[in-house]
């Protein structure tokens, strides 16, 4: 085994320069009044151990990394009628552009962009009455943290702020690709994005990606095929228009959020988390993937 305590550390050190490369979230204020130079790291392993660097204990704001939880409760539900409402191909577009929404008749290029995910959010509330309360119980069981909670500040601050996705949802529901009203829609959206969790969390709530499926619990949660399936929509999707560049680097499925989080999952083996919150030109954490970079090239662990 390798000393992952070790190279955690290592990393944490590595990357501390780079935690001001990139600009923090200010699209709403509670987002960036966040410091940059925050930088957490934890590898949460297939067999239960942890392992942590960094401020891998303090809560950020989980945001777009919510759209894994989403996809993975709907598919559980409800496997396959999902993409006859939203495609699964990478969109070479920024995470919350319309340009390719209209061009395709109201169908989202993909699950993990905001257009994909409010279609998303719109058919687990369908299935569940309750989107943003479901994403929540999942994540409170799989990190067996119950006091997991929506940060009702930053839902606010997204509702006040969020005339972008906000035409979105009318877009999609003027081709009737929403199922509910577009207010309870955006409501439950923004409190999944507003989730507050910090990287040990985080990284337990993800594990089920690299057990095939199967929950904390010991239960299977999604199927062998279902948890390859969002694995693949990661590894394709979930870095947005550098996805490329994501999978060229760190060789990982990964999913980033613009509170500056990115989860990485290295099936049969373990979930990684990573916070830095300044922010590439395309929305990802630039410490975050510069980290994930150094742990899969000093481990060797990757997927290729
Ligand atoms: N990339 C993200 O994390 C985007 C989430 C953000 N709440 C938004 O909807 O714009």
């Amino acid at each position: 085994m390798k000393d992952l305590q070790g190279i955690l550390h290592e990393i944490a050190d590595l990357v501390a320069p780079l935690c001001r490369q990139g600009e923090v979230a200010s699209y709403i204020p509670s987002l960036g009044e966040v410091s940059p130079d925050n930088f957490g790291m934890c590898v949460a392993m297939a067999d239960g151990s942890i392992y942590g660097a960094g401020d891998w204990r303090t809560p950020f704001s989980i945001q777009s990394i919510s759209k894994v939880f989403s996809l993975a409760l709907v598919m559980s539900y409800d496997y396959e009628s999902i993409w006859k409402r939203v495609f699964r191909e990478p969109s070479g577009t920024p995470f919350n552009s319309m340009i390719q929404l209209e061009a395709d008749r109201g169908i989202p290029r993909n699950p993990f962009i905001n257009a994909g995910a409010l279609v998303v959010t719109d058919r687990l509330l369908t299935l569940t009455g309750d989107a943003a309360g479901s994403v929540r119980g999942l994540l409170r069981s799989e990190s067996g943290n119950a006091s997991i909670d929506i940060d009702a500040v930053v839902a606010a601050s997204e509702a006040d702020h969020g005339h972008r996705n906000a035409s979105m949802a009318h877009l999609l529901a003027s081709y009737g690709n929403l199922e509910n009203p577009v207010d309870l829609v955006l409501e439950n959206y923004f409190k999944q994005c507003a989730m507050e969790m910090n990287c040990e969390d985080l990284a337990k709530a993800s594990l089920f990606l690299a057990r095939q499926g199967v929950s904390a619990g010991g239960s299977p949660f999604l199927s062998p095929n279902q948890s390859k399936r969002v694995n693949a929509v990661m590894l394709t999707c979930g870095t947005y228009d550098a996805a490329g560049e994501f999978a060229y680097r760190v060789g990982l499925p990964g999913k980033s959020g613009v509170g500056g989080g990115i989860v990485a999952i290295i099936p049969g083996r373990c979930s990684i988390t990573v916070w830095g919150p300044a922010l590439g030109p395309n929305g990802n954490s630039v410490a975050g993937i510069a980290a994930l970079d150094a742990f899969t090239s000093r481990t060797g662990w990757s997927i290729f």
